[in-house]
């Protein structure tokens, strides 16, 4: 994993460079592992503060943090989550449904921390640099802020899971939150006993994780290198074979 072609100014260090990629490999969606250990705020505030230093559209920021540690409040979180996710299952075919409902889908209860990440979609006036003709774009920056903090997490060795089966109106209702700030994610944080290899889904048999070579295009829309010659094809082909045997980026 030496980085030999790195510009001289290039600020990381091998083992940095190493350290950010195990991050991102090893990181997991959490459900069942969660111990009941506290956070401590020195460790939280430099996960948040990883969040708060994600990209936004036109430095919108769009972003709260809302964080929910009482019994009371996670009941009634619970409580939507377990309306909707009874819902959801009669969504699913018939032969998907009973995998479906074997699945733990979050941990509101068990994690020590949950935290609601919002978008305000007002914060910064009508017209936003950058969102001018997409206007989700400022949902998006909220996401680069979850994503920043489930990384953050991972190297603080917290597990983080992302519940998303909520009436969002009942999601709103339960926190309190203004009904034109959408609760972009909420994520059950805390200590885990262990981080899971693989998703949870794949290691169900719910999907399997795709060929990065079936995904990349080059030029045009659907254009593979069918050839299967190009040398970035055959890396991404032998790094993703290796991934999945564990040879690289370990734990
Ligand atoms: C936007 C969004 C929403 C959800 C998720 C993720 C994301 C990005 N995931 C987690 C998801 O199932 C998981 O990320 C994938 O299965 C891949 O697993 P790893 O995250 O790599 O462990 C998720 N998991 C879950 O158990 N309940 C949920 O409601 C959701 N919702």
């Amino acid at each position: 994993m030496e980085n030999h072609n790195a510009p001289s100014a290039h600020p990381f260090s091998d083992a940095d460079r190493a350290a950010v990629y195990q991050a991102i490999f090893n990181r997991r969606d959490v459900r069942g592992q969660f111990l009941p250990t506290p956070v401590p705020d020195e460790v939280l505030s430099r996960v948040l503060m990883a969040a708060h230093h994600a990209p936004s559209v036109g430095f919108m920021q769009p972003w709260n943090f809302l964080l929910v540690r009482s019994d009371e409040v996670k009941q009634r979180v619970h409580g939507v989550f377990s309306a909707a996710n009874r819902e959801a299952a009669q969504m699913f075919p018939d032969e998907k449904r009973e995998i479906y409902s074997s699945l733990k889908l979050q941990g509101i209860l068990e994690a020590p921390l949950n935290l609601c990440i919002t978008c305000d979609r007002t914060r910064s006036g009508p017209v936003v640099i950058g969102r001018t003709h997409m206007p989700t774009m400022d949902l998006y920056s909220s996401v680069c802020a979850v994503q920043n903090l489930w990384l953050a997490a991972r190297a603080e060795g917290l597990g983080v899971g992302w519940v998303s089966i909520f009436h969002e109106k009942a999601l709103q209702d339960a926190l309190g939150i203004p009904h034109h700030i959408v609760p972009v994610a909420y994520l059950c944080i805390g200590y885990v006993s262990h981080f899971k290899d693989k998703p949870e889904l794949e290691q169900a048999g719910w999907l399997p994780r795709l060929p990065i070579n079936d995904l990349v295009y080059f030029e045009q829309w659907g254009a593979t290198d069918s050839a299967q010659n190009d040398p970035l094809t055959a890396a991404l082909g032998a790094m993703q074979a290796a991934i999945q045997h564990q040879q690289v980026f370990p734990k």
